[in-house]
């Protein structure tokens, strides 16, 4: 899953930014643009958060189906490393997972497809969070995998540091325990 070539399911999106004297403008989303680099999505719900310190972690989230949820995801104040986890059954990168830095800074976003988990941790503080989603939050369908499972081996800059999670956060499975609703459609896969 390498997010820089197109045959990836994640894709990387960098809306320009027009700068003059007064700022900056862009067009934070377009359908169009989106589907040019080949998200075909419809966003039903946007979501914003914030974390207060560094090193909060929130994550690895997802909902399953018939809920389950398409995310394209931004950072508009601070930054964040973000992470997406392929949860597909059959999967060769099964799994495996992608982290990039989000900041207000770079403007990037993350578009990450319906059968994988989302997570990020904060690098500044005061970070916002911004992320459409392709379905609606159903709190029954709300499921995650816990942080720290060695199985997905995610290295969070942490360098030993316990993280700030919430109390869900703490009690959510690791992989061994998961039985995964989402099927691997086939989708060509480049290694990590
Ligand atoms: C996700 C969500 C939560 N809530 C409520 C439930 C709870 O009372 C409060 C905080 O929810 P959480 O603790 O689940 O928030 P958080 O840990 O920030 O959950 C989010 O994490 C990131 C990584 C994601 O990818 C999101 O989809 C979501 O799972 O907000 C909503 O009302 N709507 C929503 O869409």
């Amino acid at each position: 899953m390498n997010p820089d070539n197109p045959s990836s399911p994640i894709r990387i999106i960098t809306p320009a930014r027009h700068g003059d004297a007064r700022g900056w403008f862009m067009e934070s989303w377009r359908e169009d643009r989106l589907a040019a680099a080949g998200v075909d999505c419809r966003f039903v719900q946007d979501n914003h958060s914030f974390s207060a310190t560094v090193g909060t972690l929130r994550g690895v989230h997802f909902q399953t189906p018939p809920h389950a949820q398409a995310k394209l995801i931004r950072c508009t104040r601070g930054a964040v490393i973000d992470v997406a986890v392929d949860l597909r059954r059959g999967s060769p990168t099964y799994g495996r997972h992608v982290a990039i830095e989000l900041s207000a800074e770079n403007g990037r976003q993350m578009f990450i497809p319906v059968g994988f988990g989302h997570g990020f941790v904060t690098i500044t503080p005061d970070c916002e969070l911004l992320y459409k989603c392709s379905a609606y939050y159903a709190p029954e369908a709300d499921a995650g995998l816990r942080w720290d499972c060695p199985d997905l081996a995610i290295d969070w800059g942490l360098n030993g540091r316990e993280p700030t999670l919430s109390d869900r956060d703490r009690r959510l499975p690791c992989l061994a325990e998961f039985d995964s609703p989402f099927a691997y459609d086939g989708s060509p896969l480049l290694p990590l």
